[in-house]
């Protein structure tokens, strides 16, 4: 096979083969983009299961093994274990190779990652803006991928060659991809996806709350604006708990951001400020059409997004 600027290499590591790890092995088989394809995972049921499924050519038990003639290696596990996971590979790690991660948080990432992975290997930080609220091998899909965004960290001074590569590797699995600097990405992704999460996280707990004052009404009635939260609220604890303790600055400025402007909302009802309502919602209206019209999201209810989707 050819490893010229096509996206594609001769051997391929995913390390974590849940909901994301997943959808890429899927991307890559379709696309053909790896001679060999080759998979690890700690926990042995997410193991079992993708090996069931068929998910690659080599399911490797020793992450020594697995990483050590790769060419590529993406760490597709949460987080928190982005740093654990490097510093088990670092010394393994074949010169030449690159290392991406998929982490939702960026800065905490490379710093983790620069303790361990060696100087002749390539470490460019990834970030595919795709998911769903599900987690595990069986849940991730080929498509997952098409047409969102990819957005790549490359640290100061990266090989411009090793991250064309892989830039070529993400267009081929589907996405368009973006370069920005590490604390840039978590500052953006603060508002447009933590601190969303966190919203749907608090109103659902505060419904759960309330529904031993109102029985069983908040699940009978909840057809409309609460059914949506539920479907960001039901996402993995694990990833976002990791999200949370790995971009505290950014969210904490976005929530003061948010907090303050929460109690404007508060003040106008209280005093009847109908105007000022109506200009925030016809603003935010418009926000939803430049999305839809930006092909980024149907007009449809979205909520359990699967691989019919
Ligand atoms: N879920 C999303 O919507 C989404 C979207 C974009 C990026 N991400 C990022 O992708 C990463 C993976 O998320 P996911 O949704 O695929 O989670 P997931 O829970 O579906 O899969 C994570 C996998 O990593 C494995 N794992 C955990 N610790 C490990 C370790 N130390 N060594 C080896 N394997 C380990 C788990 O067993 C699991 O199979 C996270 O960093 C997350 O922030 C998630
Ligand atoms: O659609 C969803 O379920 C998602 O939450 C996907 C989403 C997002 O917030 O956009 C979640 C976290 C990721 O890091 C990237 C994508």
């Amino acid at each position: 096979m050819s490893e010229q600027n096509t996206g594609q290499y001769s051997q391929i590591t995913i390390i974590g083969i849940g909901l994301i790890g997943s959808s890429l092995a899927r991307a890559i088989k379709r696309a053909k983009l790896a001679d060999k394809l080759v998979v690890y995972d700690s926990d042995p049921q997410a193991f079992e299961k993708a090996l069931e499924l068929n998910l690659a050519d080599v399911f490797e038990t020793d992450i020594s093994y697995a990483v050590e003639t790769a060419d590529l290696v993406i760490l597709a596990v949460p987080v928190g274990a982005i740093g654990i996971v490097g510093s088990q590979i670092g010394t393994y790690l074949k010169n030449g190779a690159t290392v991406t991660d998929v982490g939702s948080v960026k800065a905490s990432v490379l710093e983790a990652l620069q303790v361990s992975v060696p100087s002749g290997v390539h470490l460019i930080p990834g970030h595919p803006v795709a998911g769903t609220e599900k987690s595990g091998p069986e849940a991730g899909f080929a498509g997952l991928f098409d047409g969102r965004w990819c957005i790549l960290t490359p640290p100061e001074g990266a090989d411009r060659t090793a991250v064309q590569r892989l830039t070529e590797f993400w267009t081929a699995i589907g996405s368009t991809v973006e370069i920005m600097d590490a604390e840039h990405h978590d500052l953006v992704l603060a508002i447009t996806s933590h601190v969303p999460h966190l919203i749907a996280y608090n109103i659902v707990g505060t419904a759960s709350d309330l529904e031993t004052v109102t029985r069983s009404e908040v699940i009978k009635y909840s057809a409309g604006g609460f059914r949506d939260f539920t479907r960001i609220a039901a996402s993995d604890p694990t990833m976002w708990r990791d999200v949370f303790l790995n971009n505290k600055d950014a969210v904490l400025e976005m929530l003061g951001r948010f907090s303050e402007d929460l109690t404007a909302l508060q003040r106008a009802i209280r005093w009847g400020d109908g105007d000022a309502l109506y200009d925030l919602f016809d603003r935010t209206r418009t926000i939803r059409r430049r999305i839809i019209d930006a092909g980024q999201e149907t007009d449809a209810a979205d909520f359990g997004r699967t691989h019919e989707d």
